[in-house]
Formats: structure tokens, C-alpha cells, sequence
């Protein structure tokens, strides 16, 4: 087996693009026309509100967030598509754009590397996943980008060689080996929200109370920034769900509240999201300014959104939203869900 075929059956999700892009870059990976088209063929199979906003207007963009699927979503799928092709539909067009290039691979996780589950603790990675991104990581700088703090997001990857940028990007932290792609010997760390601890903190246990009596609620301390998850509670609840997260911002001016899958998060005001991150890890690359590099990105949430948009912005690489539905996005390309074991069947929110 060679070691592309060894990466590509590793790999069960939109991560294959990542890898597929990988063949087309490596010396390692040289093949001819027909092994090309085969291993193409074989990645398809493989595809598996600020605080002043009133309550009302968070219930409304709670609910907007969670649509139910109707008929006439295939219509609206189809033109999104157009929009939003396939990335492995685009393969080649993609390999054409990172020619002579470095590539740098960013991944979200929930949603991306690990299904989406009813408790965020159970979001586990497959093993066969944690291999694929190991691959990935051995021929490019590979970074995780999540919601999540940054240990939490390390003990469910357990990848070293990673960077790692938890909290939406506001904790940043290079490999903890002597990883080749590191820049010199200096360890990469940024964390622009260090002064909100304490708040973060004090808004944590606040919450903690004020949720407690709301049938399904939790909130997840996520250290620069808090999750406040809805996923297990019922709909007639989110207005009261809403009412008391409300009640406790806003008397912190200096937090926002943004929104992803079924959860509300409380983050601190600085424009610090993950599209900041994504420059800060290309910067710490040494990247800059460069336009020989080709950054990856691959999520699924509206967090990501601001990767997208750096990227769209500075007509850099690619952006790969994971997705079931039409959703407004700034990636260009779009894949389905990460896996065949991914919650229930209609559940892409
Ligand atoms: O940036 P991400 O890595 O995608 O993190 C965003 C949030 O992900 C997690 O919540 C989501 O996944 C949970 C587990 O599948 C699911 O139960 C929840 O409904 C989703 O919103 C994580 O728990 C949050 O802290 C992150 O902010």
C-alpha cells in the first residue's frame, strides 16, 4: 500500500479534500493519469446579537437557526449547490489553485471532525478520523480552530503535532513537539482575552443558577468564552432560556452574545474571532503577506464564517463549509456531513 492510498482510506470525511488536495502537491505522492482518476473516484465514495438586542430578537434568531425541513428544500439545495459546489466535485480545480503553493489546513471540530451530538462531552472523534488528520498533519501545518476551550478540544484530538486555537480563536497554542512546520524555536501562544477570565468566570456560575430549573439546559465553560447549549430543551423553553441569559449579559456590556448550533455564546467584545486566528497562525507560519500559500478551511458553523470571509476577502485558498442544507456562507465549496454516524438523520442544525 502506498502511502496515499494509506492517507486516503484513513480518511471518512470533507477532510478528504484536505488529503485529496494533498495528492496533487507532494513529491511523495506521484502517480499517473489512472491511478489519479481512481483515487478521485474512491474520495466521492468516501464523502459521507449584541447585548442590546431585545429577548424577542434572540428567540427569533434562535428558531431562525433551527429550521425544520420542508418540501421545497431540494429546490433551494440545488441552486445553493451551484453556488456551493461539491468540493470534490471541484478537485481539479482546486489542485490547480494550491499548484506551487503551501498549503496550511485549518479544521473546525464539532460538526466537522466529530458528529454533532445531544451532549457536547460525547462529541467524540473516531480513531479513523484522528488517523486522517495525523496523515494530513505530516505533510502540512495543520491547525484545529473551535468554539471549545483549547483543552477540552486537545483531549478529544490527542494529536501533538497540532496547532490549536480554542476559545473561537481567542487561545492559540503551537505544537507542543519539535514539529517540523513549527517557526523556529519559539512556542506560538496568543491569548487577546486574557483579561476577561475573571468575568468569564463570574458570568459561568451566574448562569449555572439561572439555568438549572430550565429542563435540558447547560451551559459549557469554554474559558474566554461560554456556550450556553439548547439542543436538549424544549422549544416552549427557549423563550424562558433566552429571558435568563438576557437577564445575566446584560449587566456585562463588555460581552456579546453570537449563536451557533443550538447553543447561545457569551464572548468577550474584542474583534478577536476565527478568521483573526486564521491570520495569526499564517503569520506565525511565516505568511503573512505571502500569496504562495494556500490555506484550507473546513467547518460547518456560522463561527467559521469569519474564516470564510478572510479568506473570500484576501482571495486566499479555500473555504469548505460542511453542510446538509443551503446556508448563507462565504466558503466557496461545500461537503455533507463528516460521517455516516452523525446524529439523526434530519439534524443539520
Ligand atoms: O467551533 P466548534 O469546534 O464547532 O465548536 C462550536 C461549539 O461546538 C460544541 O457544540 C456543538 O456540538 C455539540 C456536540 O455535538 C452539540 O451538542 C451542540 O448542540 C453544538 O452547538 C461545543 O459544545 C460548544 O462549546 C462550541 O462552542
Amino acid at each position: 500500500m502506498t502511502n496515499q492510498n494509506m492517507v486516503i482510506s484513513n480518511a471518512k470525511s470533507g477532510l478528504t479534500i484536505a488529503i485529496a488536495v494533498a495528492m496533487s502537491e507532494s513529491t511523495l505522492f506521484s502517480q499517473n493519469q489512472n491511478g489519479y482518476f481512481t483515487k478521485r473516484k474512491f474520495l466521492k465514495k468516501l464523502e459521507t446579537s449584541g447585548n442590546g438586542a431585545r429577548i424577542n430578537a434572540l428567540l427569533d434568531s434562535m428558531r431562525a437557526s433551527s429550521p425544520s425541513r420542508r418540501p421545497s428544500d431540494t429546490e433551494d439545495h440545488n441552486s445553493w449547490i451551484l453556488r456551493h459546489p461539491s468540493a470534490l466535485s471541484m478537485f481539479d480545480e482546486i489542485m490547480m489553485a494550491s499548484k506551487g503553493k503551501q498549503i496550511v489546513v485549518f479544521l473546525d471540530y464539532d460538526g466537522t471532525l466529530s458528529p454533532i451530538v445531544e451532549d457536547p462531552d460525547r462529541a467524540i472523534m473516531t480513531n479513523e478520523m484522528r488517523e486522517a488528520v495525523r496523515d494530513v498533519a505530516k505533510f502540512f501545518p495543520t491547525a484545529i480552530v473551535s468554539g471549545r476551550c483549547r483543552a477540552k478540544v486537545y483531549n478529544f484530538v490527542r494529536l501533538s503535532e497540532l496547532y490549536y486555537a480554542g476559545s473561537h480563536g481567542m487561545d492559540i497554542k503551537g505544537p507542543s513537539n519539535g514539529h517540523k512546520h513549527k517557526k523556529g524555536n519559539e512556542t506560538v501562544l496568543c491569548q487577546p482575552a486574557i483579561e476577561f477570565l475573571p468575568m468569564i468566570d463570574e458570568v459561568y456560575k451566574t448562569l449555572l443558577e439561572k439555568i438549572k430549573y430550565i429542563p435540558g439546559a447547560t451551559v459549557e465553560n469554554n474559558k474566554f468564552c461560554l456556550s450556553v447549549h439548547f439542543r436538549c430543551v424544549d422549544e416552549k423553553k427557549w423563550g424562558e432560556l433566552a429571558d435568563e441569559v438576557k437577564s445575566v449579559t446584560k449587566d456585562y456590556q463588555q460581552l456579546r452574545l453570537t449563536q451557533g448550533r443550538k447553543v447561545l455564546e457569551i464572548r468577550p467584545t474584542i474583534k478577536w474571532d476565527k478568521g483573526n486566528a486564521l491570520e495569526f497562525l499564517l503569520e506565525s507560519l511565516g505568511y503573512a503577506e505571502s500569496n504562495n500559500v494556500f490555506p484550507v478551511y473546513i467547518g460547518d458553523d456560522r463561527t467559521d464564517e469569519d474564516a470564510f470571509r478572510v479568506l473570500r476577502n484576501r482571495g486566499l485558498g479555500v473555504g469548505i463549509l460542511v453542510s446538509k442544507t443551503p446556508k448563507e456562507t462565504k466558503a466557496s465549496y461545500s461537503l455533507q456531513e463528516p460521517s455516516e454516524a452523525s446524529t439523526k438523520e434530519n439534524d443539520n442544525v
